[in-house]
C-alpha cells in the first residue's frame, strides 16, 4: 500500500444482499440507477468521503464485478480529486458477503487493516448518501468514542396496530429514523460482533446489546435505503435532477486534457484434449482437437482478454471470468470479448488496437487470418486486430503439437 500517512478510518460497505423486495432479478447493488449501479453511486460518497480503507462485501459471485466497480469510481475521484500521496484504487477490497447482512458486516471486518482505528459500516443500498454524512460520522466517533447513528426524526403521525385496528397513538417526539453510515471504534464494534448472540438489523443495535454507548449525528434526506422499487424511482429522479453525480473523466488530468493513452500485455497458453470441436481466435476449427479448458480453452482470445483489462489495471481474465463464473463455462471468444469491452467502457477507456501472436504447431493460420481478424475485431466494437502466427520451428510443446499459446499487446485509448 503506498498511500500516506497509512487511514486510520475503514469503511465496510455492505452489498451482498439479494433486494427481494426491490424484485429486479439481480442482486440490489448491481441493479442501474441511471447508466450507473447503486453500488458505483454509493462508492462516490464514499471515496468524497474521508481518506479510508474501502472494504466491499459482495455477492461471491459478483465480486469482480463489484471490484470494477470500485476501481473505476476510486480512479474517477482520484482525476476530480487527487490525494496528496497515492492513488484510492490502492484502498480498495472486495470480499465475499454472507447469508444476513450482519454475517456479511462480519466478513467485512475481517478485512480491516491492522493500523484501522475507525469503522464505519455503510449500506450500498442508501447509495445516495453525500459524502458529509461520513465526515460527520467519523468526527463524532472521534469525539465521543461511542458508537454513532446517522438519525432522520420521524416525520409521519404514527400508530400502533392490531390487525386493522389502531391501538394506540404512538408519541414520535423521542424517535428517529437510523441510517448508515453508523461508526465506531473498531475494538468496541469486533468486540460487539463476537459477543454477538442474535440477529440485529443494524450495527448500533448490536453494539448497544453488547452493553456500548450510541449516540446520534444528523442523517440526510438523500441517504435513503433503496429497498422497494418505488425508492429505485426516487432515486432515479433524483440523479437525473441533479447532475450533481456527473465528475470529470477518470483518465483526464487536471487541466481537462486526456491523459495517456496506456498498453497492457496477456498471455494464454491452453493444452490439446478437450471435447468437442476446436475453437480459437473466434473460429470454429472443424477436425481440428479442441483444447481444453473451463470455457471454450481459445487461448488468443484469453491473452487478449489478459492485455486490454492488464492495460486498464482492471485485473486479469480470473478476476472477472473465473470458474465461479458458470454462465461462462463453455463460452465463445465474443462472450469475453464484449464482456470485457464492456468493463472497459464503463472504467472510461476505448480499445485502440490490439496485436496478437499465437504459436501452434496446428492448426494453420495463413488461410483464415484475414476472417479470425474480422472477427475478433467485431466483438471488440470494430478495433483493429491483427493476429499473426508462428510453428515455433518444432521446438517446445507448441512445436510438438501438445498445445497452443498465445501472446498479445493491447493499446487502450481514454474514451
Ligand atoms: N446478506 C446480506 C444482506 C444484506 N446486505 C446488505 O445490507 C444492506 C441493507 O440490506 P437491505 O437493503 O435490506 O438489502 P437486501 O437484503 O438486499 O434486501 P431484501 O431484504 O429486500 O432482500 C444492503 O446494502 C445489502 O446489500 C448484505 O451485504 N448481505
Ligand atoms: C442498517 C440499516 O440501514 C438501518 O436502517 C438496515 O440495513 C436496515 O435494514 P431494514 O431492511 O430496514 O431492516
Amino acid at each position: 500500500m503506498s498511500i500516506t500517512p497509512t487511514p486510520r478510518v475503514g469503511i465496510v460497505v455492505v452489498a451482498a444482499g439479494s433486494g427481494e423486495r426491490l424484485g429486479a432479478g439481480a442482486p440490489k447493488a448491481f441493479v442501474g440507477i441511471d447508466d450507473h449501479s447503486i453500488l458505483n453511486h454509493a462508492l462516490r460518497g464514499v471515496f468524497r468521503g474521508p481518506v479510508a480503507q474501502v472494504v466491499v462485501v459482495a455477492p461471491a459471485e459478483r465480486a469482480g464485478d463489484a471490484l470494477t466497480e470500485a476501481l473505476a469510481v476510486a480512479d474517477r475521484t482520484d482525476a476530480a480529486a487527487p490525494l496528496p500521496s497515492g492513488r484510492r484504487r490502492d484502498l480498495v477490497h472486495v470480499v465475499a458477503g454472507a447469508a444476513t447482512r450482519q454475517g456479511s458486516v462480519a466478513a467485512g471486518l475481517g478485512a480491516l487493516w491492522a493500523g484501522i482505528e475507525v469503522v464505519l459500516v455503510h449500506d450500498a443500498a442508501r447509495a445516495l448518501t453525500p459524502p458529509e454524512v461520513f465526515e460527520r460520522v467519523v468526527a463524532a466517533v472521534d469525539e465521543t468514542g461511542a458508537g454513532v447513528v446517522p438519525v432522520l426524526p420521524v416525520v409521519d403521525t404514527l400508530k400502533r396496530v392490531a390487525g386493522s385496528d389502531v391501538v394506540e397513538a404512538v408519541d414520535r417526539a423521542p424517535l428517529a429514523a437510523a441510517q448508515t453510515p453508523q461508526g465506531f471504534p473498531r475494538d468496541v464494534l469486533d468486540a460487539a460482533y463476537r459477543a454477538a448472540a442474535a440477529e440485529f438489523t443494524d450495527d448500533t443495535a448490536l453494539v448497544a446489546a453488547a452493553g456500548g454507548r450510541i449516540t446520534t449525528v444528523p442523517g440526510h434526506a438523500s441517504a435513503f435505503k433503496i429497498t422497494t422499487p418505488a425508492d429505485l424511482e426516487r432515486a432515479r429522479s433524483l440523479v437525473q435532477d441533479a447532475g450533481a453525480y456527473v465528475q470529470p473523466h477518470p483518465h483526464t488530468s487536471l487541466a481537462g486534457a486526456p491523459a495517456a493513452p496506456r498498453v497492457g500485455i496477456g498471455t494464454d497458453v491452453h493444452a490439446f484434449g478437450g471435447e468437442g470441436e476446436l475453437w480459437l481466435a473466434g473460429l470454429r476449427w472443424p477436425g481440428e482437437p479442441a483444447l481444453s479448458g473451463h470455457s471454450d480453452g481459445d487461448a488468443v482470445a484469453h491473452a487478449i482478454v489478459d492485455a486490454l483489462l492488464a492495460a486498464a489495471g482492471l485485473g486479469d481474465i480470473g478476476t472477472h471470468f473465473g470458474v465461479d463464473r458458470p454462465e461462462f463455462a463453455g463460452a465463445h471468444a465474443s462472450a469475453f470479448l464484449r464482456r470485457t469491452l464492456g468493463l472497459l467502457g464503463e472504467a472510461g477507456w476505448r480499445v485502440g488496437n490490439v496485436s496478437v501472436q499465437v504459436q501452434a504447431g496446428r492448426p494453420r493460420f495463413a488461410a483464415r487470418r484475414a476472417e479470425a481478424e474480422r472477427t475478433l475485431s467485431d466483438a471488440l466494437g470494430g478495433a483493429p486486430v491483427s493476429v499473426s502466427a508462428t510453428t515455433t520451428d518444432g521446438l517446445g510443446f507448441t512445436g510438438r503439437t501438445e498445445g497452443v499459446a498465445a501472446f498479445a499487446v493491447a493499446l487502450l485509448i481514454p474514451a
